[in-house]
């Protein structure tokens, strides 16, 4: 990649300024802690979106670490750079049903498990999230016993766990679903070796937290290697357990240790770079982004470039821009360190203008193409085959009411807005709060005329 040259530039780093506009909601706490805005957002496309923000917190890291805070029997744990996201509204929620106590200011969660936690997890938070499966993994290691209904989360295709089921069993659990949910139970957790099918993020997490548990040593092959995996590692060590190779596709987890409060910096989010990276580019914008790990988004850099974006790496920050109409490009999702799943909508609604014809194979998840029919409708131009999306670049969108079905898509369909001509509404917004934190002013902030409906 060409952006090497330009690594080790550090860019000036400025606080986000957040410029509300008089027609701006205040700022949003959704579920029961305030009051729901509105499901949809009206946007007028056509402004390049262009500034400075800061990337917050990652969601997919503090929805592990979170029930990892568990495995602490004393002290409190503190949890710095928690996104405001409605994901974790609900994992917070289920840690104060099971016990723990909690104190949320600023994004700093801290979290107390040094009293009884119970064993079992509601059926109305476990629906909404698919992090609650993380559950497992940190109550059968902090109580010998979980109790789990079987997760909720995008709908983007089957999201079976079974490989976090039989993880379980060998470690020496005996796992049962009943009526929807996960019962697992040992009376002492026993080490070994686990080979994953597939290196699932959600099983590495589950089997790492449990492992810590185990007598002696457990060695998963085939481990996931995403950056929310080696959170989660780290944030293991610094409670004094010893896991090792986190991030490589085999991880070592010496169990038995007493596991402590400690305080922690959950790492900048990926996703929401690469999702406002991408917002801005469509929209023919120049945006830095500070508070980001640039090797953590080297594979969508390394395809914006060949799709003629200037981009300059710094230390802890990004700047890129783009003028003209992208080059078409092809691009696959797979496991960290290929391109993210949870970028893919996105980036096809930025190939959605590009020259020439995109090619876009989804290889995690089996029906991650729910957007495509929605840009449809904003004059896209796109055939699917199976879990490949064939983009035919269009020289401009237009606006038109469109629905969210999930998180990613709801970004996707935000991102065809800007960059449409005339008015877009975005229903089902809601999905969007699930994993963004105040995307209506972020996205404000860089000049975008956006608002809640
Ligand atoms: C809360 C969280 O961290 N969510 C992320 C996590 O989800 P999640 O942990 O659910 O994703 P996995 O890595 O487990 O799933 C990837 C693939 O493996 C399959 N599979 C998974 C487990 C299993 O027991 N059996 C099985 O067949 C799934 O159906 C899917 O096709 O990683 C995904 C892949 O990067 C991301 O899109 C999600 O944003
Ligand atoms: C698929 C996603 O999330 P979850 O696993 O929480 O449903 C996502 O963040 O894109």
């Amino acid at each position: 990649m060409s952006i090497a040259g330009t690594r080790g530039v550090q860019l000036a780093s400025a606080e986000l300024h957040v410029t509300r506009k008089p027609e701006d909601p205040p700022p949003l706490l959704w579920g029961e802690t305030g009051q729901a805005p509105s499901d949809r957002v009206r946007i007028r496309g056509g402004r390049p979106l262009s500034g400075r923000l800061r990337v917050s917190g990652a969601k997919n890291a503090a929805v592990a670490l979170l029930p990892a805070c568990l495995l602490a029997r004393d002290g409190v744990s503190e949890l710095a750079q928690v996104p405001d996201i409605v994901d974790v509204d609900v994992v917070v929620q289920i840690l104060e049903q099971l016990g723990a106590t909690l104190d949320r200011a600023e994004g700093t969660v801290r979290v107390g498990a040094a009293g009884p936690i119970a064993d079992e997890v509601p059926y109305d938070q476990a629906k909404r999230v698919r992090a609650s499966s993380l559950f497992l993994g940190a109550l059968i290691a902090r109580n010998g016993r979980a109790v789990v209904p079987l997760p909720g989360g995008c709908d983007i295709g089957p999201r079976p766990i079974d490989l976090h089921l039989k993880g379980l069993a060998e470690l020496g659990a005996e796992v049962r679903v009943e009526r929807g949910y996960v019962i697992a139970q040992a009376r002492k957790l026993v080490g070994s070796e686990i080979y994953l099918d597939f290196p699932s993020v959600g099983a590495t997490e589950n089997l790492m937290m449990a492992a810590t548990a185990a007598s002696g040593t457990t060695v998963i092959y085939n481990a996931a290697k995403e950056p929310e995996v080696v959170d989660l590692a780290n944030f293991l060590v610094g409670m004094g357990a010893r896991v090792v190779g986190a991030g490589t596709d085999l991880v070592r987890i010496q169990g038995g240790l007493p596991l402590h409060a400690t305080s922690y910096t959950i790492i900048p989010d990926r996703i929401e770079a690469g999702t406002y990276l991408l917002a801005s580019l469509a929209s023919r914008g120049e945006i830095v982004l500070e508070n980001v790990i640039p090797k953590h988004l080297e594979s969508l850099l390394a395809k914006l470039e060949e799709a003629g974006v200037q981009i300059e790496v710094g230390l802890d920050s990004l700047r890129a821009s783009l003028r003209r109409r992208p080059s078409a490009i092809s691009v696959k999702t797979l496991p960290y360190p290929g391109f993210p799943t949870d970028l893919q909508p996105q980036l096809s609604a930025f190939l959605l203008t590009a020259e020439g014809t995109s090619i876009v194979t989804e290889r995690v998840f089996e029906d991650r193409f729910r957007h495509i029919d929605e840009l449809k409708r904003m004059g896209a131009q796109i055939k699917t085959e199976s879990r490949t999306a064939v983009i035919m670049g269009v020289p401009q969108l237009s606006g038109a009411p469109v629905t969210a079905t999930d998180l990613r898509t709801g970004a996707a369909l935000v991102i065809a807005g800007l960059s449409a001509t005339g008015e877009t509404t975005v229903d089902g917004f809601r999905h969007v709060r699930r994993g963004y934190a105040r995307m209506v002013e972020k996205l404000a902030s860089l000049g975008a005329d956006i608002r809640y409906d």
